[in-house]
């Protein structure tokens, strides 16, 4: 990478963080969003801490998603998940991944609009699909027409996505760049000024 390459990220990850300005970055949106995979990217551009709701879970309840859905039922997965959003707001800032449903809850958005700025990663049902198809954790998936499902799934709760402070279209796209996309809209929250020097 040569040296003007590198002034230039540098001011696009600057420019990210004063748009942050120290709060919570909290990722919304649909299974297969990519939430965890470009939390995941963002926290490392940022230097930031990075937390997946659904591994806290998981960590706290010592199973599986799927194991837990199956032996406990998804309202104690609920619960959890809202316990596990309560501590990681408060012990931010963090990027942190929320599992698909957990936005849906008004506690939980409320949680969420109250420590941090929520950014719905929107993408499309073919793209969604595409990413999903091949993984058997998402217990609310295991249906006869999981496809149909998603598409069910995005009729609910768009409307409720779109209540999230800033949208980022989760593009089929190398992931890399869907990054950078949530670094600009982040840049963008700082005087609208996403040029890269
Ligand atoms: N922009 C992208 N391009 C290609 N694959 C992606 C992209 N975003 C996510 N993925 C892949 O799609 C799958 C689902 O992404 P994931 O981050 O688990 O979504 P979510 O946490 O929103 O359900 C993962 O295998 C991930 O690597
Ligand atoms: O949409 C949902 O209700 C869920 C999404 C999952 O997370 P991802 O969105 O990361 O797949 C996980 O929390 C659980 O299976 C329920
Ligand atoms: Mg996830």
């Amino acid at each position: 990478m040569n040296a003007k390459q590198d002034t230039g990220k540098t001011g696009l990850r600057e420019k990210a963080l004063a748009g942050l300005a120290g709060r919570n970055l909290i990722l919304v949106g649909l299974m297969g969003a990519g939430k965890s995979a470009i939390g995941k990217l963002v926290a490392n551009a940022l230097d930031l801490p990075y937390v997946d709701t659904d591994h806290e879970i998981e960590d706290a309840a010592r199973m599986t998603i799927a194991d837990l859905f199956a032996q406990y039922g998804e309202p104690e997965f609920r619960a959890l998940e809202t316990r596990v959003i309560e501590r990681i707001l408060s012990e931010g800032p963090a990027i942190v991944s929320t599992g698909g449903g957990a936005f849906i809850n008004p506690a939980n958005r409320e949680l969420i609009s109250s420590s941090g700025l929520s950014m719905w990663l929107k993408a499309d049902l073919d793209t969604l699909w595409d990413r999903v198809r091949r993984r058997q954790t998402r217990p609310l998936l295991k249906t006869e027409n999981p496809k149909q499902t998603l598409k069910d799934l995005m009729d609910k709760r768009y409307p409720v996505y779109a209540q999230a402070d800033v949208t980022v279209l989760s593009r089929n796209v190398r992931k890399e760049t869907v990054m950078r996309d949530v670094l600009k809209a982040l840049a963008a929250l700082d005087g609208g000024n996403t040029r890269e020097e």
